[in-house]
């Protein structure tokens, strides 16, 4: 989310509010203009029927076209709240035998109306309520002043705490919301790495290779790997040493390669390169670097001393042809499972193989003998 939901959720209920205060304002204008008695003339039922008119009409385009845009709470609020202020003002002449209790319920009801509605928006509520507030003052000639404003200043003074109660509310949510998110994608990349070298699993490599063949741009290969007899390497110096040069061994692969190459650990001592973009000369060399680092780590391993007095690994190389990446991992695999049977520590390519084999091309299980 980000917040954008969040703040499309504030957005509509906005717009919720507008159409609370519209329906609002409809009733009250209709209910006062229709009590409008003979001897009220028309000026004075004009502010009440245009507050009528005008917010049927911006209610209609709301409930017609719901996307909407309503920016303009504020000026609806201080439009209408105007017109109030005109009502309440050319009206009050023709109340003179209840002039104080006019005041104050026509002060109430513009006040009830801007709470009902406006209660989330302070400034929007202001724009409305203030001008019938002062009318209501100027009308009163001080004859009530303590008691009207005290009904100005009550709910003013309530609805200003409230939305700044309203504001530290909606700030902690979005900080909440952030704080969820971010922690969510930092869990989602630690899903997607192996926890004992830090390379990708095999879940972070399907998410990289799906990004990297959605592009579909330049040419790939896949490099398999495998440590050479890890399991005698294991037997002689104990598990927490095997663990230490596994780590050892994925910094040197992560140091030999190029930061866009994907960098994986496969299974227990194997590993998958993703080399991307790039040509068959530069992979192979790539993979060849990554051998040497591994021998120039010169950790001991005097299993063979035949093949090397150090840890080493072989390694298969075969191209990824479209998006096929199954095809490439079992060419890979079978490359490597030939320079395992060739005595290891070296580096075969499943194109050179097929090219060296080319009599028997046609049925690539004929280059090996078993199958791993
Ligand atoms: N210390 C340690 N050893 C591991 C880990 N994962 C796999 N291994 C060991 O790696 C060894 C792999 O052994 P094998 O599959 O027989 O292969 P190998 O001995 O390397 O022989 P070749 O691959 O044929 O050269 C096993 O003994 C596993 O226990 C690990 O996380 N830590």
């Amino acid at each position: 989310m980000q917040t954008k939901i969040y703040d499309e959720l504030l957005n509509s209920k906005r717009r919720l509010s507008l159409m609370l205060f519209l329906f609002l304002n409809i009733v009250t204008a209709l209910f006062l203009s229709l009590r409008a008695t003979s001897h009220t003339p028309l000026t004075a039922c004009a502010p009440t029927l245009l507050i009528a008119i005008f917010s049927v009409a911006l209610l209609a385009r709301l409930l017609i076209n719901p996307a909407a845009q309503i920016q303009r709470l504020n000026s609806v609020a201080l439009f209408t709240g105007l017109l109030w202020a005109w009502h309440i003002f050319s009206r009050y002449h023709y109340q003179f035998y209840i002039a104080d209790n006019y005041l104050l319920v026509a002060l109430v009801s513009v006040f009830f109306i801007s709470a009902i509605a406006l209660g989330d928006h302070l400034l929007a509520f202001c724009l409305h309520a203030l001008p019938t507030a002062a009318t209501v003052l100027i009308l009163d000639a001080g004859r009530n002043t303590l008691l009207m404003l005290f009904t100005v200043t009550l709910p003013l003074v309530g609805f200003t705490l409230h939305h700044l109660m309203l504001r530290r509310l909606d700030n902690f949510t979005r900080r909440l919301l952030s704080q969820l998110y971010a922690e969510k994608e930092s869990y989602s990349d630690l899903s997607m790495l192996d926890p004992l070298t830090g390379l990708y699993n095999r879940r972070g490599l399907t998410n990289r290779l799906q990004s990297i063949l959605e592009k579909h741009s330049g040419s790939h290969f896949v490099l398999l790997l495998d440590i050479d007899n890890f399991k005698a390497y294991n037997d002689n110096y104990g598990h927490t040493m095997g663990d230490q040069a596994l780590i050892r061994v994925s910094t040197a692969i992560r140091d030999a390669v190029r930061s866009r190459d994907v960098v994986t650990r496969f299974g227990g001592e194997e590993f998958l390169v993703l080399l991307t973009n790039v040509n068959e000369t530069i992979a192979m060399q790539l993979a060849e670097r990554i051998r040497q680092y591994v021998v120039n780590l010169e950790i001991s391993h005097r299993f063979n001393d035949k093949v090397s007095t150090h840890v080493t690994l072989s390694a298969g190389i075969a191209p990824l042809e479209g998006d096929d990446f199954n095809t490439a991992l079992t060419n890979a695999d079978r490359a490597l499972y030939l320079a395992k049977n060739q005595g290891r520590n070296m580096l075969l390519s499943w194109q050179d193989l097929m090219n060296s084999t080319q009599p028997q091309a046609a049925d690539p299980q004929n280059v090996f003998t078993g199958g791993k």
